[in-house]
């Protein structure tokens, strides 16, 4: 009914103010966060992590009084549009599956994640972490964890671990296109100016940013978190350009890195792949879009060269 796709309004995590879709009784009370055209819906998990996903998040009003959840939403619907609007992509399994996210799950937990299932934002601790879902590029980085169990199926440790974790940064920074942080909105609310991790210098949140200072061990997965930054930096030289040790590479911007990142998500990487096969992944799907003696496969190779990755 007419009732199914009303304009919801409210302020998130940050205090802005945010519109997003909602479906509302037939009475026109109550409003839930439930976008019923790409099929998202945001519940509340009240601070536990057992019986999820919680309460579907509902007002009295097309005004809804929850900022984790108004931002859960908005982000979510942001992000399916990005991968609709750019890859023709219909939803993380490309079949319209439904989106479902639970806020305020756990006790101020420091984290967010995919569980496989549905999106999971805790609340952070309010030192670490404001509560997660405030930043559109940890949203964009956990449904392309969705994106990639779904297609190349990186397996979460050792150098596939770091390429899932790496995939997942740079869609977060491409869909959140103001810069080349990663979570510096939800980051350390009383400190300004820092983030989680950084694309475009990956030692500054002490992530390498070349293969040969790789982690080597068995903490985080091997790490995935760590090493991650080597094919960031990468990524970021595809699209900025820069040098690094010594080898220049000419940036062909954020668009055109973002589309062979997901031509070699979807088409070429294996659920083992490592950063040897990540490189020919990037310069098969260069090839295939923009031709073999293009600049575009130029500047991936070069940008493979500089991090070691040859
Ligand atoms: O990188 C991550 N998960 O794989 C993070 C860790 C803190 C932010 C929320 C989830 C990013
Ligand atoms: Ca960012
Ligand atoms: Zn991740």
């Amino acid at each position: 009914n007419a009732l199914q796709h009303v304009t919801g309004h409210g302020k998130g995590v940050l205090g802005d103010d945010k519109n997003f879709d909602v479906r509302c009784e037939t009475s026109g009370s109550p409003c839930y966060l439930d976008d019923v055209n790409r099929k998202i819906q945001t519940y509340d998990a009240e601070k536990q992590d057992q019986n999820l996903p919680g309460k579907l998040i509902k007002s009295s009003s097309t005004t809804f009084n929850e900022p984790a959840g108004v931002d859960a939403h908005t982000y979510a619907e942001k992000t399916f549009d990005f991968y609709k609007k750019k890859f023709g992509r219909n939803s993380f399994d490309d079949k319209g599956g439904k989106l479902i996210s639970s806020v305020h799950v756990g006790d101020k937990w420091n984290n967010a994640a995919w569980d496989g299932k549905q999106m999971l934002y805790g609340d952070g601790d309010g030192k670490v972490f404001t509560m997660l879902s405030g930043s559109l590029d940890v949203v964009a980085h956990e449904l392309t964890h969705a994106v990639t169990e779904n297609t190349a199926n990186l397996q979460y440790w050792g150098e596939s671990g770091a390429l899932n974790e790496s995939i997942s940064d740079i869609m977060g920074a491409t869909i959140d296109s103001k810069n080349w942080l990663l979570g510096e909105d939800i980051y350390t609310p009383d400190k300004s100016g820092d983030a989680l991790r950084s694309l475009a210098d990956p030692p500054k949140y002490k992530q390498p940013d070349h293969y040969k200072d790789r982690y080597i061990g068995f903490q985080d997965n091997g790490g995935v978190h760590t090493n991650s930054g080597i094919n960031n930096k990468a990524a970021y030289l595809i699209a900025a350009g820069g040098t690094h040790h010594q080898v220049k590479v000419q940036g062909i911007g954020r668009d055109k890195m973002s589309a062979i990142y997901y031509r070699a998500l979807t088409l070429y990487l294996t659920p083992n792949a490592d950063f040897a096969e990540m490189r020919k992944a990037a310069i098969e799907s260069a090839t295939d879009l923009y031709g073999a003696n293009s600049a575009e496969v130029t500047a991936v190779k070069k940008a493979y060269d500089s991090i070691g990755v040859n």
